[in-house]
């Protein structure tokens, strides 16, 4: 993995970010070489070479205006007029970064307005802005019309990662209309108005179009209740050494990005030469009622897609040739059903130890209590999804799983998680400390589904599935989750050739799955619309994600 890589897998907090910086600048490194540092490479990101100007839509490139063409290099991106940006500059060193972009965009030709509503700024800050004044780059205390009206761009440089209470009045009134404008907003390592470790809205926040965040990923750019003033995220590297985050977050972060690298080297591509069918995983799927047996067929269709060994499907008697049907290489175990049409209890003679691993829940409906019940009571590693999960809250979720000495792996979304885990705080809020809290209390590999799916181990790594797509909050695409995820971990089990898999391992392969699960959403999307993705159409989009040769 080269270094770039590296640290796209990185996340951080406020304090983390403070302290790395802290060992640059004990290095040697001058605070203001690394803010013109830092700055030179947004202001090339906003208007360099395939800069993010050309993609900010019409309204940046319309309007013409009648002023002297400029002979600048970075200028030949834009057409033959000046443009106007508005910089929003903050008290702290978000807003003097935000100062160096607008000195230099003013060299570039940009007509530069400032709004600074700061009566007292850092340091460094105030060097900067003395300076912008002095190049004739007007500053304004208060949001109006000068400022904003034909304003191509605004960029946000009000609050970094310093921010720590809410905004208040003008400041939170004059985001507020900002927001109204519906221009292009890039914000400088975060929205402000985001906290960075929790991504919780500190009274109002900016609702940006892009944001550079800078250095390294901020965790709250992470959050779910983030997103909507993240728009398209993305990493500006200022070449911070390795060393110096090893030192603070050691080798492995406890809280880590799950990128295509780390994925595509957790996931089982490629075989032994030598092999044979069981070696590559035994799965047990329980799944499917009468009412529910299309769940069945898509969490098949999801382990279909990982590659497992063998597979074999519990499923009531009643809906078995229908599975048959869709799956011809799957052994299909009809079950005695209740009356209802859930599977009352497994076929006599299924020996649970016999499988690699187990998938248990979609479709079930809470008839099929026994069942769960039984394969809580094994000793392989198990994954409980949809009605697995609301029978195991309704026994009691952490003194039951207590009782495991196999791993479990849970797959709620928040409404399931709220059942589980009734004691936490919602998972809906600060999801990453959520997830990390119930992974440690009921010793289980929790993964808490949503935008932003994150996975937590027991020992408190956390990793997050940084791009998803909205096409996938549609009904049936957790059970191909299911299935995929089941077919992975059978496999791994198979391949640790009784050894046992190490939690953390485990879940390193459930991030890769869930990463997988969203890419192929993602590329579902872009080929047939965010309404084109039905959770069969997704079973279809999992091997093409990994079969490009990328
Ligand atoms: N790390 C790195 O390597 C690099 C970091 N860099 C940049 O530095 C940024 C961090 O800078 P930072 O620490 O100066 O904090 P920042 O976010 O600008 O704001 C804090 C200021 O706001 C104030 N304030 C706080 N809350 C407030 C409120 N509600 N309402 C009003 N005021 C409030 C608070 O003042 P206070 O009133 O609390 O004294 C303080 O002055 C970082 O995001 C990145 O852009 C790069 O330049 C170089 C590499
Ligand atoms: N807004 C969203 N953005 C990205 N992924 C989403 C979003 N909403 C839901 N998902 C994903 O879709 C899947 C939905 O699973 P789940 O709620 O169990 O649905 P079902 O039970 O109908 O199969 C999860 O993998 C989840 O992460
Ligand atoms: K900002």
């Amino acid at each position: 993995m080269n270094r770039l890589e590296q640290i796209q897998q990185v996340t951080v907090t406020a304090q983390q970010m403070r302290d790395i910086e802290g060992r640059i600048f004990a290095a040697g490194m001058p605070v203001a070489a690394l803010m013109e540092k830092v700055a030179g490479a947004i202001v090339d990101r906003i208007i360099g070479d395939g800069g993010l100007v050309k993609h900010l839509g019409a309204s940046i490139l319309a309007t013409p205006k009648n002023y002297p063409p400029n002979t600048s290099p970075l200028y030949k991106n834009f057409p033959p007029q000046f443009r106007k940006v508005t910089i929003l500059v903050g008290p702290g060193h978000n807003g003097g970064d935000a100062l160096v972009v607008a000195r230099e965009l003013h060299f570039q030709g940009f007509i530069v307005g400032i709004y600074c509503p700061f009566p007292k700024l850092k340091e460094l800050t105030s060097q900067h802005a003395q300076y912008a004044k002095s190049l004739g780059i007007p500053f304004y205390e208060q949001i109006d019309n000068n400022l904003l009206k034909d304003c191509d761009l605004i960029i946000d440089g009000l609050f970094g990662f310093g921010l720590e209470r809410e905004i208040s009045d003008p400041i939170a009134s004059a985001i507020n209309q900002i927001n109204q404008l519906a221009k292009p907003i890039i914000s400088i390592d975060l929205p402000s108005g985001i906290h960075t470790d929790t991504g919780e809205v500190l009274g109002t926040a900016i609702r940006a179009t892009h944001t550079l965040c800078l250095g390294l990923w901020k965790q709250g750019l992470l959050q779910d209740r983030a997103l909507e003033y993240v728009g398209k995220a993305e990493l500006i590297d200022f070449d911070i050494p390795l060393a110096d985050i090893a030192a603070i977050l050691g080798e492995t972060p406890q809280i880590q990005r799950v990128t295509k690298a780390f994925a595509l080297a957790h996931l089982p591509l490629t075989r032994p030469p030598v092999t044979h069918k069981y070696k590559m995983g035994h799965l047990l799927l329980i799944c499917g009622s009468r009412r529910y047996a299309g769940g069945a067929i898509l969490t098949a269709l999801g382990a279909r897609a990982s590659g497992v060994g063998m597979l074999s499907i519990a499923v009531p008697e009643s809906i078995k040739p229908l599975l048959v049907s869709h799956l011809p290489e799957a052994l299909i175990i009809g079950c005695p059903e209740t009356e209802s049409g859930a599977i009352s209890h497994l076929l006599e003679g299924i020996d649970l130890e016999s499988y690699n691993a187990i998938a248990c829940g979609p479709g079930l409906t809470k008839d099929a209590t026994s069942v769960a019940k039984l394969v809580l009571d094994s000793d392989i590693p198990l994954l409980l999804d949809a009605d697995g999960l609301n029978i195991l809250a309704q026994m009691g979720t952490i003194p039951k799983l207590s009782k495991r000495q196999a791993l479990t792996i849970l797959t709620p979304h928040t409404g399931e998680f709220k059942r589980l885990f009734p004691d936490l705080p919602d998972s809906t809020q600060d999801r990453v400390n959520a997830v990390r809290e119930a992974s440690r209390l009921s010793s289980a590999i929790v993964l808490l589904k949503g935008a932003r799916t994150a996975i937590a181990t027991p020992d408190g790594s956390v990793f997050i599935v940084p791009e998803s797509t909205p096409a996938l909050a549609r009904g049936g695409s957790g059970d191909v989750l299911t299935g995929l995820l089941g077919g992975l971990v059978a496999q791994s089990s198979a391949c640790s050739c009784g050894t046992g898999v190490s939690p953390v391992s485990l879940a390193e392969i459930v991030a890769a799955g869930a990463w997988w699960h969203a890419q192929a959403g993602i590329l579902a999307a872009q080929e047939r619309t965010e309404l084109g993705v039905d959770a069969f159409t997704l079973t279809q989009y999992l091997i093409p994600v990994v079969g490009s040769g990328e």
